[in-house]
């Protein structure tokens, strides 16, 4: 059984129904089982987080799926305490091999979502992980999918707290190419690590 696990932070839960969309999409994948994670407030004490349930959970998972709203430009602050809180496992390249995708949502159409999606993807690097972006032209005709037009991870829009169906879509579809990512590399994986 591959596993997917996906994590996120959010406060009014439009990055957490992404994350579910990309659950969801994963688990449509034959044999593949999926978990979804979330970075709670009250794990952060001093501004340093810690959660070894979280952390051990994320260590048995094939693929890792990184959600964060994007606030002032960037990752919320929980994610990025969660993020440091990974730096012993980066010590000992826990994650190498694994593969890993990123989303986030902002209330602008272009609020600055592609720096968080490419913070994302450097510290999915530095954990010697893999990456996978979407494959898919901005507004793809199934659907709108991709309509934003990222192509390396999902970006969404919610002007208003509620999430527009097509990003639910790509969401999904990031979940499966996720999936189907992590199975075909699973063997590669087990040779490198
Ligand atoms: C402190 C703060 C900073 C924000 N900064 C941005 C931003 O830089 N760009 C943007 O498009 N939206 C920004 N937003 C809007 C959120 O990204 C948006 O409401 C998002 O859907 C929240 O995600 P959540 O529902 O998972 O908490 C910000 C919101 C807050 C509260």
């Amino acid at each position: 059984m591959t596993q997917i696990a996906v994590i996120y932070h959010s406060v009014t839960d439009t990055t957490r129904g992404l994350g579910e969309a990309v659950a969801e999409g994963a688990r449509s994948v034959q044999g593949t089982s999926a978990i979804i994670l979330a970075v709670k407030g009250n794990d952060i004490l001093e501004g340093r987080y810690s959660n070894s349930h979280v952390l051990s959970q994320l260590e048995q998972a094939d693929a890792i799926v990184f959600g964060s709203p994007t606030f002032m430009g960037t990752v919320s602050a929980q994610f990025k305490a969660f993020a440091d809180a990974t730096s012993e496992c980066w010590e000992k390249q826990g994650w190498a091999n694994k593969i890993a995708a990123g989303f986030t949502i902002g209330s602008n159409f272009s609020g600055d979502q592609l720096h968080t999606i490419q913070y994302l993807q450097v510290f999915a690097n530095q954990h010697g992980m893999l990456w996978v972006g979407l494959d898919i032209p901005c507004n793809s005709v199934e659907e709108r999918r991709n309509r934003l037009g990222a192509q390396s991870g999902l970006i969404a829009h919610s002007p208003d707290g509620v999430l527009n169906e097509a990003d639910c879509v790509t969401a999904r579809y990031l979940g499966q190419r996720v999936a189907l990512t992590a199975q075909a590399f699973k063997g590669v994986r087990q040779k490198l690590s």
